[in-house]
């Protein structure tokens, strides 16, 4: 068990040291007033706790925004004991013939969460693990927990690089898989905050894969890469075999740097491991950083939105992809994995290593999707058109699906305009003004 917080720490010692006297006060005064060292020590302690106090205090509110992310990350979780491990164990029992045992990392993340009801809902074992990190609005992490909470999956609040966590899991559950979806996501968010693309995408990556290849026996890894690893390719559509060597953004090049480590350890140690190349993912209970979201906010809210544009007035568009198709992608990849053939480290046989693009294969220029919202929230947008800033966004992108066809049975089968009719229903339920959710 670790729970040695030092809140912890701070809360035990300062309870002893103000422990209420029992003397009359007469007699305190006397006491004090006849020692003056003991005076000053007493007095030194007093200012030590004040300090400790708020120094080690959480802030009162904590503030949503991005920059808080890496602080949240030091910050120390309690995990361990009967109770837990009772919880753990439970969440992950399996309830159908052949059903998984899946260990799903960022759970109530927009992906994560949508994924642990859907294998919960068919019967699999599904636990969670989440760090409700403040890269965005905590609470709708929090809302999203409740709702896998009702569904019976357990979100473990802990981080990906904390291995001794990892190592627990799995001596309390034997998981058959893993869906891998923690990650720092975001494209223009890396020019303010690097280092948390590095700790999450690299760092806790290979702390995973680390800990999966050690344990017996090993589970079948799905992750999520990004549509972003084709960078500056201009050869559309986008196919798995079109290179991948010029990302655009440093999230780009930490997602195409996964894919080279996950390739590694399925070459040395025997993982399985197949890379899901997401498209620009949009739906309900989705990302706040993300422009069909913050844009349908920002149109509620009257206020002027920024509408990138490629040299000489080009649209800058993307490959849309639903919610529901990109769940039943993870679910086949799932179902597809076969075994890793490792056993304490070492490889046995070669290992199943597939990269598949889950997009929608219909781009939509960026102007189109505001229009679109304009209709259905029925408000019009405040509009100001810019050229694509150079921060790692990239003008277009469409995915060749034809792959994930074959192997997948991957279609995807909701348009932008039905997609985002759901999305805006969410949202105007979810942020109703007369409800404690709305910003
Ligand atoms: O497929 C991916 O792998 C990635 O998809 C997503 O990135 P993007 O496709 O860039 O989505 P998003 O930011 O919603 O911008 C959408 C469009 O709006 C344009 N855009 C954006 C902001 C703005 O103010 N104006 C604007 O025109 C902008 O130029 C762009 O054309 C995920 O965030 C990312 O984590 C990763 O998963």
């Amino acid at each position: 068990m670790t729970t040695l917080s030092h809140i912890d720490n701070i809360a035990s010692i300062t309870a002893g040291k103000f422990k209420p006297d029992k003397s009359p006060p007469y007699i305190n005064r006397l006491r004090y007033h006849s020692s003056l060292p003991k005076l000053t020590l007493w007095s030194f302690l007093f200012l030590a706790f004040i300090f400790l106090f708020f120094f080690f205090s959480p802030p009162s509110s904590p503030p949503p925004t991005p920059s808080a992310a890496t602080r949240h990350t030091v910050r120390n979780i309690s995990w361990g004991g009967a109770v837990w491990e009772r919880r753990v164990r439970s969440s992950a029992r399996v309830r159908s013939r052949a059903g998984l045992s899946v260990l799903v990392t960022g759970a109530a993340g927009f992906v994560g969460s949508h994924v642990s009801i859907a294998l919960k809902r068919r019967g699999d074992g599904v636990l969670g693990l989440d760090n409700f990190n403040s890269y965005y609005d905590t609470g709708l992490k929090m809302s999203r927990k409740v709702l896998l909470d009702r569904v019976g999956v357990f979100v473990v609040d802990g981080d990906i690089n904390d291995a001794d966590l990892l190592r627990k899991l799995f001596d309390v559950v034997p998981f058959t898989h893993v869906m891998h979806l923690a990650a720092q996501a975001g494209v223009r968010y890396a020019m303010q905050n690097p280092s948390s693309y590095i700790r999450s995408n690299v760092a806790g990556f290979v702390n995973l894969l680390e800990v999966c290849k050690s344990v017996n026996p090993q589970p079948s890894i799905v992750w999520a890469s990004s549509s972003s690893v084709y960078g500056l390719n201009s050869k559309v559509p986008f196919s798995e075999k079109d290179r991948t060597d010029r990302p655009a953004s440093l999230y780009a090049a930490t997602k195409k740097a996964g894919e080279a480590i996950a390739h590694t350890y399925n070459h040395i140690h025997g993982l399985s491991l197949t890379g899901l190349r997401f498209f620009t993912v949009y739906g309900p209970w989705g990302r706040p950083d993300m422009a069909y979201f913050f844009f349908t906010r920002d149109i509620l809210k009257g206020k002027q939105i920024t509408i990138f544009e490629g040299p000489d007035h080009t649209t800058v568009a993307r490959d849309f992809t639903y919610i529901d198709d990109i769940v039943r992608g993870c679910l086949s990849a799932l179902d597809t994995a076969k075994k890793s053939t490792g056993s304490g480290g070492k490889k046995k046989g070669a290992a199943q290593f597939r990269i598949f693009n889950l997009g929608n294969t219909s781009p939509v220029p960026v102007g189109k999707l505001v229009s679109i919202l304009e209709k259905l929230l029925k408000v019009k947008a405040k509009k100001k058109v810019l050229p694509l800033p150079s921060n790692g966004d990239v003008q277009f992108t469409h995915a060749n699906i034809s792959l994930a066809r074959k192997e997948l049975g991957y279609k995807p089968s909701i348009d932008l305009e039905t997609g985002l009719k759901k999305f805006v229903k969410w949202y105007l339920t979810y942020y109703d003004p007369k409800k404690k959710n709305a910003w």
